[in-house]
């Protein structure tokens, strides 16, 4: 694996390091550069990578540059290092919602005659720091065939992905994974609050919500069926959970969920502009 750096070591940043030295990347090949140290020393200290609080510093040490710092800063970091040290043959890996290749692009050139770098947009989620995440990915055409696989083989590492023909997918994928395990965290806070009313105690309504989600999508995973039968295989006729998903359905889920993710794609649209 090439040397890598991370700009920025908040949640997501963490996330994918974390599944990165798990999957079995070597530390000493990860350096993360983060302005206040505490977020960055705590993965030194817990997983032996690199860390600076200088940008410059871990991009110079880095073939692959990973941009994991909240979009309204993105610009003003790739200039910044575009500005310090050469960029020519690093490959950059953007995970921010709503900044466009070409707004990077425009940032990592130092002036309009510079050949535009490679830069691949990736959407990952945080499941990734468990080896589950779920990515989608596209490149620019600087991004070399070699390049493409070294993106590929980084997000292979910490999760599933999938590669997309045009930009705009991006927002796409925001909607249905990279903003989606807040979905099912907000589902399940919603779950435990109910069973906590009906009595359990908290930690007995965190067991009963988690081990039930855990084994809905493990089943998910597991079996060729599609999730509309693994449903109904769980909903007798008249039954209890017939009753619960009419409520569901009269209530507007479908809708619910549908508007949700446009208002995702909506607000990555506007942040682009
Ligand atoms: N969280 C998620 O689930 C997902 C996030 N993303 C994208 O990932 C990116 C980061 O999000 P997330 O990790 O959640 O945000 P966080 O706020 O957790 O992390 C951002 C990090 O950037 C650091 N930072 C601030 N300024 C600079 C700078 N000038 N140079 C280097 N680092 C800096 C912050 O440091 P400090 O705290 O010290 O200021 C912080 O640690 C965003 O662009 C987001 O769109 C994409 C998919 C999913
Ligand atoms: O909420 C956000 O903007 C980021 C992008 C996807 C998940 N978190």
């Amino acid at each position: 694996m090439n040397k890598i750096a991370f700009i920025g070591a908040g949640n997501m940043a963490r996330a994918i390091i974390i599944g990165l030295v798990n999957s079995g990347v070597a530390p000493q090949n990860i350096m993360v550069a983060n302005p206040s140290a505490s977020k960055r020393l705590n993965l030194a200290q817990e997983f032996g990578v690199l860390q600076t609080e200088d940008n410059n510093k871990a991009s110079e040490f880095a073939e692959v540059v990973v941009l994991c710092v909240k979009p309204h800063l993105i610009t003003e970091v790739c200039r910044q290092i575009s500005q310090a040290i050469s960029i020519s043959g690093k490959l950059f890996i953007s995970v921010a919602a709503g900044t466009t290749v070409a707004q990077i692009q425009v940032a990592l050139s130092k002036n309009s005659k510079d050949n535009l770098p490679p830069v691949v947009r990736v959407m990952p989620n945080t499941p990734c720091q468990l080896g589950l995440g779920m990515s989608g990915l596209f490149a620019s055409n600087e991004v070399s065939v070699e390049h493409k696989a070294i993106a590929e083989q980084l997000m292979t590492a910490v999760g599933k992905i999938i590669w997309l023909a045009t930009e705009d997918k991006i927002n796409d994928i925001i909607a249905v994974a990279g903003s989606a395990p807040a979905y099912f965290f907000l589902f399940m806070e919603a779950m435990e609050k109910q069973a906590q009313h009906l009595g359990f105690s908290s930690q007995e309504s965190r067991m009963l919500v988690q081990q039930t989600a855990l084994g809905a999508a493990q089943m998910v995973a597991h079996s060729d069926e599609a999730i509309s039968t693994l449903r109904a295989n769980v909903t007798s006729k008249g039954g209890t959970t017939h009753a619960a998903i009419e409520q569901f359905k009269q209530d507007g889920m479908e809708e619910m969920v549908k508007n949700a993710m446009a208002a995702a794609i909506a607000r990555a649209e506007e942040m682009a502009k």
